[in-house]
């Protein structure tokens, strides 16, 4: 099935009240689940009603199709960051593509995750971190959907939904995986992993927890977007800081990889157990981030870059 400009028909059908067929009845806006799965995690399963759609974007095209259905009665939307067979390099994931997608399809809150390295010895392979801070040294990505014609500036103090990211850590911890509550990831641009020089700066100077390559600009444009977002990192190595771990082989990451997957989809199955199916107005404000956001006065907007945002900012343009 390809959905093309579906945002009306969505926002619509969700004030109307319509519920998704299989999903629970609702009062207020509906809640719709974006998953979006990291290294290791390409697809979920249980969806009833499971179908991949493809889904066009002003963007361009997503990392891939979205699997659509419902799970324990939550209507999800599945996106495979790097795209069924891991073809998208970090550098190369069309990162706005995917937002407005998700957007698109009626996505009111997203889980993100994710592989990553550890700065810290208490964070083992294995682990699992409730990312809620960013270093972003990424430099080779488009990370905003507003640019001249359509200037807009979002808050990202504090960059992602401690609302759904509790949820989440509660779901993670029926798990038995040790999870920690809170944690920096610094997202570097890759795809080499870093440096023995780096790595120490990193982890003696500027103190993240955790360093992935793709986290960034992911969160922000879910800000932008409006979407609640929960990113959770699954520790599969220790970088190359510890002494008694040296460089970082894909061959290791992978082995821990394959675990860390069976504990997130354990973790996606419980949080949607937990969810009642109902988007409460954010407490965060993530959903109304751009409420103010928009700096460009009404007549000197770009009425081609206005209508490129009709799923990320249709709400306030
Ligand atoms: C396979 S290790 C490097 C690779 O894994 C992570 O991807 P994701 O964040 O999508 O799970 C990391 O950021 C790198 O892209
Ligand atoms: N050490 C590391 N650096 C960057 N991205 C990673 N993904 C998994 N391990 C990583």
């Amino acid at each position: 099935m390809t959905v093309r400009c579906v945002q009306n028909c969505v926002t619509l059908a969700r004030r109307a009240g319509t519920p998704h067929k299989g999903a629970k009845q609702r009062k207020g806006l509906m809640m719709r689940l974006g998953v979006i799965g990291g290294s290791g995690v390409y697809d979920i399963d249980g969806l009833e009603g499971a179908e991949w759609q493809t889904v066009e974007t002003p963007w361009g095209a997503p990392s891939d199709q979205i699997l659509t259905g419902t799970l324990n009665g939550i209507d999800m939307a599945f996106l495979p960051r790097h795209g069924r067979g891991h073809v998208h390099s970090p550098s190369d994931v069309p990162y706005r593509a995917n937002i407005d997608a998700l957007k698109r399809l009626g996505v009111t809150d997203i889980l993100a995750v994710s592989a990553c390295g550890s700065f810290r010895e208490d964070m083992a392979p294995g682990d699992f971190v409730m990312v809620d801070q960013f270093i972003d040294r990424t430099r080779h990505r488009a990370s905003s959907f507003f640019s001249s014609g359509c200037v807009a500036h979002v808050s990202v103090a504090d960059p992602t939904c401690g609302s759904l990211s509790g949820k989440v850590a509660k779901a993670a911890a029926t798990t038995g995986v040790k999870l920690h509550p809170s944690g920096t990831y610094l997202a570097m641009e890759g795809p080499q992993f870093s440096t023995l020089a780096e790595s120490r700066m990193y982890r003696d100077h500027w103190g993240p927890d955790v360093i992935g390559m793709t986290n960034m600009p992911e969160a922000k444009l879910a800000r932008e977007a409006e979407i609640c977002y929960a990113p959770i990192a699954m520790v599969t190595d220790y970088d190359c800081w510890h002494p008694d771990h040296g460089a970082v082989e894909v061959s290791d990451v992978i082995r821990v990889m394959k675990a860390n997957a069976a504990n997130a989809r354990a973790t996606i199955h419980a949080l949607t157990q937990d969810l009642s199916g109902t988007h409460a107005p954010c407490p965060h404000g993530c959903d109304t981030a751009l409420e103010y956001a928009i700096m460009t006065a009404p007549e000197k907007r770009d009425p081609g870059l206005v209508a490129k945002l009709d799923a990320v900012a249709g709400r306030v343009l």
